[in-house]
């Protein structure tokens, strides 16, 4: 289970943490001094840490660094009072996650822990190559023994421990964040951490700033200064995903990044000297992009020096099957249903979809038609009604009809929820999305356009929310991974 360390000597901070976290989904251990965050650390083995910068028997900034010397991996918030913000903006250059200021709202925390926890997922799971390594209790396993995967696993080997840029290729939904999520974990830098960062998500002013940080006053609103991520992951590995979504400007300064591992923050005209490894993915056709001039040739260049291509699912052949028998056993168990495989009816069904959603796609498919089969192996129909090809055994939620708001709340009250307004606008953006990409039959160009907002933001809504677009376009519940 996720564990949280929050070291304060402030009772009332301790007690709030206790109140926000008293999930069950979590863990949480506490510690006053930094003498005991120290020791509770190396017992408890945290997924995140908060740490109040003022201890009465160190100062924050030092427990900062002993815990992060015991293990860079995991990723500590910091909280300050007024007027400490530049300690901890001093804790982000070496590697801070991100700080709070007292007094602390409620949904900021959960917010920036949830995305720690995120962060620290994906450095702690091991993502093993199936075919070559075994398997721990917990893990991602890339699945897969045709041809095209085991091209894969031996770039993977091949490029892992140099620090050479490694571009990954491949569709929506086949593997390239576990593929770099892999080859971070076999390099030299497996012990340092890795951020991902995702282009498409966040508006371009946000994203240079996200990457390359700013100075106070760089921009109406910057208040105070800002470290980016380059600076941030100093010795470790950055994820950038979807690059062939970024500016020219940005392109300009990743360019340089490559070049000389130099960047000046946003408004600022100190020069920064770093030294990440890049992964760059992307699900474009970035030659295409440059003949177009739309990516610049040089970059395209610098960032083609290793490429790892992934093979749509329709092309993995018997991988189709493997992959289906891993999760079918994995969703089964999360899923506490008594199913043990497919019907031949099933197996042909799958193996002849195009699967434009990749293993994602398989991934929700699977785990709708677990949910409808009614014995100990899914059918063909079950597969269908998962695909929407016909009419589903239960009704999807979104799908079809009206979003029953009342039954909703009275549903969420019921089960005692805390965070019912966050709920409700998740369930409401997700009808409107839901809606309007039916409306467009799945197309998100014209999806986007209706609902004024960016490709990339849709993308991620998309993905955020659980949208499926397959043949039909459905909502999962909750994540398939
Ligand atoms: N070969 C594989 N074996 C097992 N699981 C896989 C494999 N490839 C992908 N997955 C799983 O499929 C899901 C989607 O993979 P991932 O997020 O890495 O795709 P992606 O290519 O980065 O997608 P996007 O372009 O949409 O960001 C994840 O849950 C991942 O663990």
């Amino acid at each position: 289970m996720p564990t949280i360390l929050v070291v304060d000597d402030e009772s009332s901070i301790l007690h709030a943490f206790r109140r926000v976290f008293a999930d069950p989904m979590y863990v949480l251990a506490t510690a006053s001094t930094a003498a005991e965050a120290v020791e509770a650390a190396g017992r408890v083995k945290p997924d995140v840490i908060v740490l109040d910068v003022h201890l009465s028997d160190a100062t924050g900034l030092q427990t900062f660094h002993r815990l992060r010397a015991a293990d860079a991996r995991t990723p500590v918030i910091l909280i300050t009072g007024h007027g400490t913000s530049d300690l901890a903006i001093e804790a982000i250059k070496h590697g801070a996650f991100d700080y709070l200021t007292k007094p602390l709202e409620l949904p900021q925390l959960r917010d920036v822990v949830d995305q720690a926890f995120k962060t620290s997922r994906l450095m702690h799971v091991p993502a093993v190559l199936g075919e070559l390594e075994p398997i721990p209790d917990v893990a991602d396993v890339l699945i897969g023994r045709g041809p095209g995967m085991q091209e894969v696993y031996k770039a993977i080997g091949r490029v892992a421990s140099t620090d050479a840029t490694v571009l990954i290729l491949g569709e929506t939904g086949t593997g390239k964040e576990l593929v770099a999520r892999a080859i971070y974990q076999h390099s030299r830098r497996a012990e340092k951490p890795f951020l991902a960062i995702n282009s498409a998500a966040i508006p371009e002013q946000l994203l240079e700033s996200e990457l390359f940080g700013h100075e106070k006053g760089a921009y109406t609103g910057a208040d105070r200064k800002r470290i980016g991520k380059f600076e941030q992951c100093s010795g470790g590995t950055v994820f950038l995903d979807e690059v062939g979504d970024m500016s020219p400007l940005i392109q300009a300064k990743v360019l340089r990044l490559l070049q000389d591992q130099t960047f000046e923050r946003v408004g600022g005209s100190e020069t920064v000297r770093t030294d990440v490894r890049l992964i760059a993915a992307t699900n474009a056709n970035l030659e295409q992009l440059t003949e177009q001039d739309q990516f610049r040739k040089d970059l395209y260049f610098r960032l083609n020096v290793f490429t790892i291509r992934l093979p749509p699912l329709r092309e993995r052949g018997a991988d189709v099957d493997l992959l289906t028998d891993h999760y079918v056993r994995r969703f089964a168990r999360e899923l506490q249903k008594p199913v043990q495989g497919l019907a031949p009816d099933g197996r042909e069904l799958l193996q002849r979809h195009a699967w434009p959603g990749n293993v994602r796609e398989l991934q929700s498919t699977l785990k709708k038609a677990i949910l409808y089969s009614r014995g100990s192996v899914i059918t063909a129909q079950d597969l269908n009604a998962a695909l929407g090809t016909v009419a589903a055994p239960v009704p999807v939620a979104g799908s079809t009809g009206g979003f029953d708001w009342d039954h909703f709340v009275q549903q969420r009250i019921a089960a005692g929820v805390e965070s019912l307004y966050a709920e409700a606008v998740t369930a409401m953006e997700r009808e409107v999305l839901l809606r309007v990409l039916q409306h467009t039959h799945g197309n998100q160009v014209q999806a986007a356009r209706i609902l004024g907002i960016t490709r990339g933001s849709l993308r991620n809504k998309i993905r955020a929310l659980n949208i499926s677009i397959g043949r039909s376009i459905w909502a999962d519940d909750d994540q398939a991974d």
